[in-house]
């Protein structure tokens, strides 16, 4: 036989195979609708990849798409089917009922820890862990989400923005940004240096590296953050081949050394019952603990690392949104802006953690925000056994979807979140949806269940202290530019909201102008 028989017929075979393997696949779940694509989407391949029909959904699919997929189905389940490199099978969930089944069955359906080795770079954490592992990050990790710790969040938030306002903004009357993110990233990172680590940044401090180090600490964890994925897959030998690479490494490097210093500082300062944050709390939980149950240094370093990470970019990117919301609905913003003063004159010009349950209005603007860009667009889970998922069509029968054992179901937040069976004008940015009776179980930017977000509260004080400072002093509006002056509203918003997906849903370029406000404010 010759070579290019003998090729063709192993092809043949490889092909046959997966072929066999997608129709099995198909089969198991009834071919319930949906894709039918040659990637996985979720295989590193298929998720850089633009939506391509019959290739892949794309990354970003499920925001992309919000309930559209959906809506052709017919049902609020649908699924995706996929030959390479293996036959994959994902059922897409946005029935609330449906979705609580699956947060809440934790034995059927369990994370997919292999899909989150990105964020095991520093040891194993909370976010990458399942099972008793789990349960132990949990019980040590848990108590540091305080109320004396949330006290401790509104409190160095206030100061920070204050800081923004006098040293680095002044008596500007206007502070025009190409990118939002570009303010909201060292908020959001300053208030968890400040309220998790006792690691106060200031606005001040410029971009030179302390003593020791070749990076600052605010840029080695950013390095880390957005180049996360380079790491994960560039073979460490190869980190020292382009400038780029070489960044990738040393950003790695300071940010572990950063890491080291922040735990042998603390524990050499010693007394950890007097401090409230999130280090203390986990250093302390942790000597308090029985010893088999301690966490290692590399353990420790882990889940420091998923504070940072989880503390300060759900948080940057969720305020970036809100503000460009708030710019291009000026009506909402004056109604902020109203109800905020309105608090003030109420409380005084200091507002304090205690006061933080009347700024309803700054809640209800960030649930719709949340609601319509959720930092997870969607989590998935594995199911271990055969069982069945239920759902209504358009028509209100009953579905009932099979799942069978090893496939995997994706609870879309997102389209939950702009299914018209539980949100009217789901497009529309309306906060006051919020102000009455809301359906709770149709929101859950924060997921649910027992692996529910720890940091939701850490989120909301620091939000609610950074827009009550923001608004009272200044007007937002996008930023005026010539190329664009034509462009109608829908345009705009959809220049504006252009996203990718990272770590968490990316605003790409957000170009606000915050404006002083002529009446003197009371903060
Ligand atoms: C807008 C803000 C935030 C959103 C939308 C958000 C969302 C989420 C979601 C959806 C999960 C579940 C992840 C999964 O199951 O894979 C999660 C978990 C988690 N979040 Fe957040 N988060 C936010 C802010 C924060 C903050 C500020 C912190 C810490 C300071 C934090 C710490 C955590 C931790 C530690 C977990 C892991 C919980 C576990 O698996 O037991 N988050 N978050």
């Amino acid at each position: 036989m010759s070579l290019t028989l003998l090729a063709s017929a192993i092809a043949t075979i490889y092909v046959t195979h997966r072929l066999v393997d997608y129709w099995r696949a198909a089969r198991s779940i009834n071919n319930h609708p949906g894709y039918r694509t040659l990637l996985a989407q979720t295989s590193s391949i298929g998720h850089f990849f633009p939506p391509i029909p019959g290739i892949t959904p794309g990354g970003n699919h499920l925001f992309m798409n919000k309930y559209r997929m959906y809506e052709i189905v017919g049902c609020d389940i649908h699924s995706a089917v996929s030959a390479w490199p293996t036959a994959t099978t994902t059922l897409f969930v946005a029935d609330a009922a449906a979705i609580k089944q699956v947060a809440l069955a934790r034995t059927r359906f369990q994370k997919p820890v292999h899909h989150y080795d990105v964020l095991e770079l520093y040891g194993r954490n909370l976010i990458t862990a399942e099972g008793d592992e789990w349960k132990k990050y949990r019980k040590i990790c848990a108590p540091a989400f305080s109320e004396r710790n949330n006290r401790l969040v509104w409190e160095e938030t206030i100061k920070i923005m204050d800081s923004l306002f006098e040293d680095v903004w002044g008596s500007k009357e206007i502070i025009a940004t190409d990118h939002v993110v570009e303010i909201t990233l060292p908020i959001a990172l300053f208030v968890i240096g400040a309220a998790g680590f006792g690691r106060k940044i200031s606005w001040k401090d410029g971009d030179l590296a302390p003593p020791g180090h070749r990076l600052t600490f605010k840029e080695a964890l950013h390095v880390v953050s957005t180049d996360v994925f380079i790491k994960l897959v560039v073979p460490d030998r190869a980190l020292g081949l382009t400038e780029r690479l070489r960044s990738v490494k040393v950003a790695f490097e300071e940010l572990k050394q950063y890491m080291l210093e922040m735990i042998d500082e603390r524990q050499r300062a010693g007394n950890l019952e007097g401090r409230h944050d999130l280090l203390s709390s986990l250093l302390n939980a942790n000597d308090l603990d029985s010893g088999e149950s301690k966490l290692t240094v590399s353990e420790l370093l882990g889940n420091i690392f998923i504070f940072l990470l989880a503390g300060h970019e759900t948080t940057a990117h969720t305020l970036c949104f809100t503000f460009a919301l708030l710019a291009l609905h000026p009506d909402e913003q004056e109604i902020l802006y109203q109800h905020t003063q309105s608090v003030l004159s109420r409380v005084g010009d200091a507002p304090t953690y205690d006061n933080m349950p009347l700024f309803t209005q700054s809640l209800a603007v960030f649930y719709e925000t949340l609601r319509m860009f959720p930092p997870a667009t969607g989590i998935m889970k594995t199911c271990m056994e055969d069982t069945t998922l239920a759902t209504t069509d358009a028509l209100g029968n009953q579905i009932v979807v099979p799942v069978p054992k090893g496939a995997d179901v994706t609870m879309d937040f997102t389209a939950l979140h702009y299914n018209p069976r539980y949100w009217d004008e789901p497009h529309a940015f309306r906060p006051s949806r919020f102000l009455k009776e809301w359906p709770r179980d149709a929101f859950l930017p924060f997921s649910t269940g027992a692996r529910a977000c720890l940091g939701r509260k850490f989120f909301e004080t620091e939000g609610i202290a950074i827009l009550t400072k923001v608004i009272s002093r200044y007007r937002i509006e996008v930023k005026e530019e010539p190329q664009f002056a034509l462009e109608t509203f829908e345009q705009r918003k959809a220049r504006i909201f252009k996203t990718r997906l990272g770590l968490t849903l990316t605003p790409i370029k957000v170009p606000l102008v915050f404006k002083l406000r002529e009446t003197k404010t009371v903060t």
